[in-house]
């Protein structure tokens, strides 16, 4: 049977796990899976888990772990026969645990970013609310200043992403994630990158996973040999 791959990516706010995400879906065609975007997707449309996320977002919470992991699992359910890239979940051990007991990741990355770096791209942050399409105006910039490439929507800076707002986040992500990166080192699955700029972290990642990739297509292989 053909095994899959399966990755998760850790990070603070602005660590750059969007950007590096899309990198990897294209590169190597994982399907990739952001907690933040179901989200907004189940508030636009009103379904349960999005009107009780809605409600904790609204106050700069995390959701519960039952209803993310509820919807989260439900996700993988759908695509139980493919490689996938989680980001934004699992967040919290006990999401951590959920998720090792129905899938056993392959690997995970976490990204080190210094404070002042993450301070800087946020403030330059820009996202197109519906879709979630992310910008950074000296990084990559849309096409027409404040509009979304494909829609030609306004973008906007979200109130967390302020400077005033980021001490608070990152400490609590630090707080929350401890855990769970204690957890996939203990795995041995854990591989951390540290850097200032996503282009010079890239070929490490890039090259970890055709590695990765390139061991499960060979154990693949002799596993169906007789
Ligand atoms: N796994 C999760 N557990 C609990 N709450 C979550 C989870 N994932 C997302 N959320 C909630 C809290 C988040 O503030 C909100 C939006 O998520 P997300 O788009 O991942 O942005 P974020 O606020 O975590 O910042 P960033 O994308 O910059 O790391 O949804
Ligand atoms: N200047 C700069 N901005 C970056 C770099 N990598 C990502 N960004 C931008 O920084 C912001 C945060 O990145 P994002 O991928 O959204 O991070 P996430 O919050 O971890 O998902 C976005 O506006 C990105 O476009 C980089 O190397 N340099």
């Amino acid at each position: 049977m053909a095994k899959f791959f399966r990755a998760a990516i850790m990070g603070p706010p602005g660590s750059g796990k969007g950007t590096i995400s899309k990198r990897i879906a294209q590169s190597f065609g994982l399907q990739y899976l952001s907690s933040g975007h179901f989200l907004r997707e189940g508030i636009a449309a009103n379904t349960e888990a999005g009107v009780m996320a809605k409600t904790y977002i609204e106050r700069g919470m995390l959701v519960p772990d039952p209803v993310m992991t509820r919807l989260m699992l439900s996700k993988l359910e759908q695509l139980s026969s493919h490689s996938f890239l989680l980001d934004g979940f699992p967040r919290t051990l006990a999401q951590a645990q959920a998720l090792n007991n129905r899938y056993q990741l392959d690997l995970v990355i976490s990204l080190n970013i210094p404070y002042e770096t993450l301070k800087e791209r946020l403030s330059d942050r820009w996202i197109h609310p519906r879709s979630g399409r992310v910008y950074n105006m000296g990084f990559n910039p849309p096409q027409v200043e404040g509009k979304d490439d494909v829609t030609g929507e306004p973008l906007i800076q979200q109130d967390d992403d302020k400077p005033e707002a980021l001490m608070a986040r990152l400490r609590h992500y630090k707080e929350v994630a401890k855990p769970v990166i204690d957890l996939y080192k203990s795995l041995g699955i854990l591989h951390s990158f540290s850097g200032t700029e996503t282009d010079r972290i890239w070929p490490y990642i890039n090259s970890l996973l055709s590695n990765k990739m390139h061991t499960l297509a060979q154990d693949a292989h002799q596993s169906q040999t007789p």
